[in-house]
């Protein structure tokens, strides 16, 4: 169990590298620039994901030891606090938060299945946000200007973006014979789906339609062999000029590589 925790929490690393590095991502830091993120560089992201190592390394260790939730709520805070010292800002606030939870859940459901993992994810987090005030961030300003569930709904759910959108996306893809392109799908996927709160706190409910329109754009090219890598460039400018961006959505592409990475679907030789 401890050596199956400490590797999961490896691969949520690595998901977080695979996203970052993945390019082009409309609005987002990549290999090629920053996106529409004036407080961001690819420097910093890196920053942010020693932190967020440090941080997954020490839930594992928590979490192997049988300690309750509240020593992990204290673990993601101070993760929280350290990439705020260490980066300057608010580089992976949404995937550390996601990323332990999913953690949390797996050391719950040892050997379970997807389906358990999220009845996991959605109890830990009904417990965690029960009577909770929201506070007064970005999302959840957001969620009450829009009436958005933002992340806190996407937990409570148990994860439908990562479970019920992106995995089956990824894995039809790869059934089909296409794996070049299964991860454009999941991507295609996620913009279509995903309420995300950093578009609605950036552009408002018509920033939110662009992402999911264009993840709705994506997925046909995607299906249709077309080129897709040059329209991801394209509405990068585009995101640019508008200050969009579409954090939630990163987030989320993160934990869907780490999973697949976890479970083996990302090697090329099946495992
Ligand atoms: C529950 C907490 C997450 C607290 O939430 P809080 O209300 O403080 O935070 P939000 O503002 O709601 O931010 C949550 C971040 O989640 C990402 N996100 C957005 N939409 C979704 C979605 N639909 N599903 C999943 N995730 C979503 C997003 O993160 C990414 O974007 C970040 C940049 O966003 P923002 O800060 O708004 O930045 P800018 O637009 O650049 O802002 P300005 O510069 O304009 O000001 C980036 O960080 C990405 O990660 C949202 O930001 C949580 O904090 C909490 O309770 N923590 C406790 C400890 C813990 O971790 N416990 C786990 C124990 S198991
Ligand atoms: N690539 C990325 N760009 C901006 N914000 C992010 N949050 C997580 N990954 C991100």
């Amino acid at each position: 169990m401890r050596s199956e925790l400490a590797r999961l929490a490896l691969n949520l690393v690595r998901g977080a590298f695979l996203e970052l590095y993945l390019t082009p991502k409309p609005g987002l830091v990549d290999l090629n620039d920053p996106g529409s993120h004036h407080d961001l560089s690819l420097d910093r992201m890196e920053t942010s994901l020693a932190v967020v190592s440090g941080y997954l390394c020490r839930l594992a260790e928590s979490l192997s030891r049988g300690e309750d939730l509240a020593a992990q709520v204290r673990l993601g805070i101070e993760a929280e606090k350290a990439m705020q010292e260490h980066a300057g800002t608010n580089c992976h606030k949404g995937y550390i938060f996601l990323s332990g939870l999913l953690l949390t859940a797996a050391a719950r459901t040892a050997g379970g299945g997807e389906a358990a993992l999220s009845e996991a994810v959605a109890d830990i987090a009904g417990r965690l946000f029960d009577g909770t005030p929201q506070g007064e961030s970005n999302g959840s300003r957001a969620c009450t200007s829009y009436g958005a569930r933002g992340i806190r709904g996407e937990a409570l759910e148990g994860l439908p973006a990562l479970f019920r959108e992106a995995l089956p996306a990824y894995r039809r893809e790869l059934a089909a014979g296409n794996r070049g392109s299964a991860v454009y799908a999941m991507l295609g996927r996620l913009m279509a789906t995903v309420e995300d709160t950093t578009a609605l706190h950036r552009c408002g409910s018509e920033g939110l339609a662009t992402v999911q329109e264009d993840g709705r754009a994506l997925e046909l090219l995607v299906e249709r062999r077309d080129d897709f890598m040059s329209f991801l460039s394209r509405r990068n400018e585009h995101y640019v000029s508008l200050n969009l961006t579409m954090g939630g959505v990163a987030d989320l592409l993160a934990l869907s590589f780490a999973w697949l990475s976890h479970t083996g679907e990302l090697e090329a030789v099946p495992q």
